[in-house]
């Protein structure tokens, strides 16, 4: 199967005491197996109510999410998470936090911990299995997520802003290890960023969504030059850079949040 997402006429309204906000009206779109798209455009155009949505922690007022071939109903084993803040638990090892989704998921056997052993040496963290997440730099902690998460192999993952919270260099050098890795394993991904740079620098395709209400407002296909390179590369390519021009003014030049 091509498909590995397809949201569906998605619409959702949030109704409170004071208001009815049509956070997302009529959104429709294709993910393909292996494929990594973003979702970028200004605050409040319902990029995190989307995200909500696909990884069936909110219901969607109208509309459908299918994610490998299965309509998502509630959350799933499917669909891996990499947030802003990493998450880890002060208390247990880095070993420990890289099995935490094993564990919840009820599914550590000796073999999946292996797997996540693997993945933290893949990562450069083996030496630091025994540490404590406090011992870590945030950029080191942020893989130990990025472990966590796919040591439980999901078809999908879900990055929700991972790299906001780190230093610019350390950003850089998680975009790449971070492509290379989901590039490798075929992983299919997500990202919500408002880092337009990053957007283009990560994806095969780019969503622009506007807001009031959230609706789809043009999709961009990166260039195949562009899709090839690893992010801190194609940072550097004359299509990067009117990429950047032409979605930028999609934004109407200002981008406020
Ligand atoms: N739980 C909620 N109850 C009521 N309104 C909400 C709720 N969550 C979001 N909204 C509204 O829905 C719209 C979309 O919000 P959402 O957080 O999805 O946007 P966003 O693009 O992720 O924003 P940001 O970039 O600032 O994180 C906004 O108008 C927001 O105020």
């Amino acid at each position: 199967m091509d498909t590995a997402v397809q949201v569906g006429d998605v619409t959702q309204v949030y109704v409170t005491e004071e208001r009815a906000t049509l956070a997302l009206q009529g959104i429709s779109f294709d993910i393909a197996n292996g494929e990594f798209v973003s979702l970028i455009g200004p605050s409040g155009c319902g990029k995190t109510t989307l995200l909500s949505i696909i990884a069936g922690l909110l219901p969607p007022t109208l509309g459908r999410i299918i994610v490998a071939g299965h309509h998502v109903q509630g959350p799933s084993p499917k669909v891996g998470y990499m947030l802003q803040q990493d998450y880890l638990f002060p208390w247990r090892t880095i070993e420990a936090n890289a099995c935490m989704g094993l564990e919840i998921a009820g599914t550590l056997t000796k073999e999946k911990k292996q797997g996540a052993l693997h993945l933290l040496e893949e990562m450069g963290l083996l030496a630091f299995k025994d540490y404590y997440p406090a011992q870590l730099s945030g950029g080191m902690r942020q893989r130990v997520a990025l472990v966590r998460t796919l040591a439980t192999e999901p078809e999908l993952l879900l990055l929700d802003e991972p790299f906001s919270a780190l230093d610019y260099q350390t950003k850089l050098q998680l975009e790449d290890l971070v492509v290379e890795t989901l590039r490798a394993k075929k992983k299919t991904a997500i990202l919500v960023t408002h880092d337009i740079s990053e957007a283009i620098a990560m994806s095969d395709r780019i969503i622009v969504l506007a807001p009031n209400p959230g609706r789809i407002r043009r999709s961009f296909l990166m260039p195949e030059v562009v899709r090839a390179a690893v992010p801190f590369e194609a940072r550097e390519l004359p299509e990067f850079h009117a990429l950047f021009r032409q979605i930028w003014q999609e934004f109407g030049g200002v981008q406020h949040g």
